[in-house]
């Protein structure tokens, strides 16, 4: 099961090596303006399903919700280390 940390490596890598197809990628070359709808769309998603839906979909939601995060972290340059720290 992925975690949030091997996620992270997952994406730094594909931001790294390009590979064709991926979406990570593209939401990349669609930058910073593209992401942060992504993650307002995605957050606005969190919350209608944690309202209406089941805990399973709600935690769907969740996990886009951070993957786009994640996305928007590589766009900006922002490591683990520099969001943790305000934990
Ligand atoms: N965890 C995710 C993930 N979560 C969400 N998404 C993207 O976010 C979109 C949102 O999903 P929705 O169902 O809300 O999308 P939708 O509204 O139907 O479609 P859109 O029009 O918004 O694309 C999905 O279409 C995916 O493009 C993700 N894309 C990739 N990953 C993981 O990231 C890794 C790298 O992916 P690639 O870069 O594509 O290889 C893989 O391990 C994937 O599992």
């Amino acid at each position: 099961m992925k975690t949030f940390e091997s996620l992270f490596a997952e994406l730094s890598a594909k931001a790294q090596e390009r590979p064709e197809g991926s979406g990570t990628v593209a939401e990349l070359d669609a930058g910073v303006h593209f992401i942060g709808k992504k993650i307002v769309e995605e957050a606005a998603e969190v919350w209608m399903a944690s309202e209406h839906e089941s805990l399973d979909e709600a935690a769907a939601e969740m996990s886009q919700l951070l993957y786009h995060l994640q996305v928007m972290m590589l766009a900006k340059g922002i490591s683990l280390q520099d969001v943790y720290k305000h934990l």
